[in-house]
């Protein structure tokens, strides 16, 4: 494909792209895939280049451009050589006007400036965009640091959790027979430490919440040693997902729990009392993870947010009652926003007596509120807060 053909490609993919994040559709990878499935002419170098064109254009603009061809203009604005392609000829988009400047430059949305203001300096903005690095937790139930280090002298250990290694971008880790056996899972920094927040430990009664497709379970399962109880939960079906990993990881004894959103409190029904740790994963706006999902800025809003900040509000209401006396509820989520971490614990705090706040087992983020905010440009980690809390009666 011509330079031209490859940015009308980018175009129409950015077209896609911003009606699905409109319409709350399919995500910028699945598009992308589709795409290419069917234009087999396109061959891996094009792809490639396309890929990065897309991606690009998306990582520059913090608000969703007007159509794909202001994005990619946009993005020609900051990339003189990208200009010439577009050059009018067939297959081609129409050469840039000398009026058309292209979507504005942003790294936030900015609805969203001053929120994301109050918690991160200006400095720590731009690695809220860079590529995220390759980590790897390596699975004690299976190998150590040290024996996965011999297999991979390029992996550097991380720097917080011990069970954390950095691979150089683009490792292909997931075609290693350390990956095949279940030694190493792919699990940025930040997630490995929301894990290592609970100290959960063999023996215990520990339930993930928030499952999702269990990439923090796993992490909870190799501090228990294979001892004890843990019970994941989660709305979603891919939490069925997590049976095969769980395996392929050595994890023994799983409860999973499919629960049905009008009626988790039911379905935990035995669980009153009885966890000495209840892990809330809580659903988020991502925006510690925009470095991975660039286009998730599009699709925030005000209403989805206040959908969020509720259902965070009731998944503590959910997960409260399940922790035994001097147990420990542990709330995260991969967000960066204060109404969605320190607001939401200190609205936790001020309305149940009888829970008080314990320091988090690492050194990793800043201080916020009664937790720790981590984030990409200070931690290297994704975008997270964390908070512990103890209960007291
Ligand atoms: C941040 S994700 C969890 C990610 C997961 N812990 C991991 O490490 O991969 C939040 C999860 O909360 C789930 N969720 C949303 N509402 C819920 C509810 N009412 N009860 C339990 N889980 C819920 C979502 O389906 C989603 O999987």
């Amino acid at each position: 494909m011509t330079p031209g053909a490859r940015a009308q490609a980018a175009i129409e993919l950015l077209d896609e792209i911003i009606a699905a994040a409109k319409a709350g559709g399919a995500a910028a990878d699945t598009i992308i895939v589709r795409y290419f499935k069917t234009r087999r002419y396109a061959g891996s170098g094009d792809r490639r280049a396309i890929r990065e064109l897309v991606y690009g254009a998306i990582r520059r603009a913090g608000d969703c451009p007007v159509d794909g061809r202001a994005a990619l203009v946009g993005l020609a604005r900051e990339r003189p050589e990208l200009v010439a392609a577009f050059d009018g000829s067939r297959h081609c988009p129409a050469p840039i006007g000398e009026d058309e400047v292209g979507a504005e430059a942003s790294i936030i949305p900015q609805w969203l400036d001053n929120r994301v203001a109050a918690t991160l300096s200006a400095d720590e903005l731009p690695a809220l965009l860079e590529r995220a690095p390759l980590d790897l937790r390596v699975n004690r139930l299976k190998a150590t640091p040290e024996d996965v280090l011999a297999f991979l002298p390029e992996a550097r250990p991380g720097a917080f959790s011990p069970d954390a290694l950095r691979l150089p971008e683009g490792h292909p880790i997931e075609a290693s027979p350390l990956y095949a056996e279940g030694k190493v899972e792919v699990q940025d920094e930040g997630s490995q430490l929301i894990a290592l927040a609970s100290r959960a430990a063999p023996g215990m009664t520990v339930i993930d919440l928030c499952a999702g497709a269990g990439g923090k379970t796993l992490a909870l399962a190799a501090m228990m040693g294979g001892e004890g109880r843990l019970i994941a939960c989660d709305v979603d079906r891919r939490l069925m997902r997590l049976g095969a990993r769980a395996d392929r990881a050595g994890v023994g004894s799983l409860d999973m729990r499919l629960l049905d959103g009008a009626r988790e409190a039911e379905r935990l029904a035995d669980l009153a009392g009885a966890a000495d740790v209840v892990l809330i994963d809580a659903p988020c706006s991502g925006t510690g993870t925009w470095r991975r999902n660039p286009e998730a800025r599009w699709r925030l809003t005000e209403a989805r947010l206040a959908r969020l900040t509720a259902l965070q509000a009731r998944v503590l209401e959910l997960g409260a009652p399940l922790v035994r006396l001097g147990g420990r509820l542990v709330y995260a989520t991969c967000s960066v926003l204060a109404e969605e971490g320190r607001d939401r614990v200190a609205a936790f705090l001020a309305s149940h007596a009888g829970w008080t706040v314990e320091e988090l087992p690492f050194t990793a983020g800043k201080a916020d509120g009664a937790g720790r905010l981590l984030n990409p440009a200070s931690d290297g980690t994704d975008g997270f807060f964390v908070a512990s809390l103890i209960r007291s009666c």
